[in-house]
């Protein structure tokens, strides 16, 4: 197993802010692990499998900014807005809108932090990279690591430490979250990896695998959601769509309307949100639909020393 593990020169760096190029030469795996200048020149890690396919996990926000299939075709959809605000001067005054930033330590809006909590508004460093080194099978692979800091601790005070690891099974984006209580008193937490999902057009999108579940609709009070269940063996969009699915089961899939289903396959979330903005965004609302792994309905309560855990897994399948 080729591995670059994080030593304490590595952390101190990454306190004096890197260059991507340092990065590089410190975790890049020649032919599948790249550290570069991504979106807005932010580090970014490329991993690459050898059947082709990529996917791009930016440092800021630990956000996955890009999956693409071995033909090249890309699953992820970024929003217009979230380039404007990579291109601006001040690059890191808004979260990463687009591929899979994370919600985290709240989903939703709160009194004590901004929309979604503060971990897609904030650096996440490199723990370590590592790439299989059977022939066939290179599964390359990033570890990020997220810890408390003044900042974060001014909103939630608490230590914490978030492990992610983005990894390409073949053609397969698969992540692992672990958020471990770092501190002597116990917290509680909620958290999404928000998807944003490119479709042909929205009208033609279609999710399956939520029938029977309890659902509540955010679109008219979101403070106070109607409590509904999912009738539908196919939920179709023809207008503003806010909803969390609860108890949602391991497996769900979006049909994005070219012929090819994106599936969502998880481990130990406990809902799934689907959400498309409609019209209040003109200029992009045809064009993705946000499809996301959840830990809202029962937030996770963490006593000092413990851990949570869970999975996640995207692919493509050809209908
Ligand atoms: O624009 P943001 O802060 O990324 O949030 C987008 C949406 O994210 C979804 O997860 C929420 O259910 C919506 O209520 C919210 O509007």
């Amino acid at each position: 197993m080729a591995a670059a593990i994080c030593t304490l020169q590595s952390f101190q760096a990454a306190l004096r802010a890197p260059s991507s190029g340092a990065l590089n030469k410190e975790f890049g795996i020649p032919g599948h692990v790249v550290v570069f200048a991504g979106l807005g020149g932010l580090p970014t890690v490329r991993l690459t499998h050898a059947c082709g396919a990529s996917a791009e996990v930016c440092l800021f926000g630990g956000c996955i900014t890009s999956f693409k299939q071995a033909s090249g075709d890309e699953v992820l959809y970024m929003r217009p807005d979230a380039l404007k605000v990579l291109q601006s001067d001040s690059p890191k005054s808004k979260p990463i809108s687009g591929g899979i930033p994370h919600c985290f330590p709240q989903f939703g809006p709160s009194d004590k932090m901004q929309q979604h909590g503060f971990a897609r508004n904030v650096d996440w460093e490199i723990a370590s990279t590592s790439a299989d080194p059977q022939p066939d099978d290179r599964d390359p692979e990033v570890t990020l690591i997220l810890t408390d800091s003044e900042y974060s601790r001014k909103m939630w005070p608490y230590k914490f430490k978030v492990a992610y690891s983005v990894a390409l099974h073949g053609e397969l984006l698969r992540v692992d979250m672990r958020v471990m209580n770092t501190d002597d008193k116990p917290f509680d937490f909620t958290c999404a990896l928000h998807t944003y999902v490119e479709v042909l057009d929205i009208e033609k999108a279609k999710v399956r695998g939520l029938k029977g579940l309890q659902y509540l609709d955010k679109t008219v009070d979101p403070k106070n959601p109607a409590k509904k269940t999912e009738d539908r063996e196919e939920i179709t969009f023809t207008g503003p769509t806010d909803s969390v699915y609860l108890k949602a089961k391991d497996f769900a899939e979006l049909d994005v309307g070219t012929g090819a289903a994106v599936t969502f396959t998880s481990n130990n979330f406990s809902d799934i949100v689907v959400w498309s903005p409609w019209t209040a965004m003109p200029d992009c609302y045809r064009s993705f639909c946000c499809m996301e792994n959840a830990q809202f309905s029962s937030p996770v309560s963490l006593k000092p020393g413990e851990f949570w855990r869970a999975q996640a897994e995207w692919a493509v399948r050809d209908l």
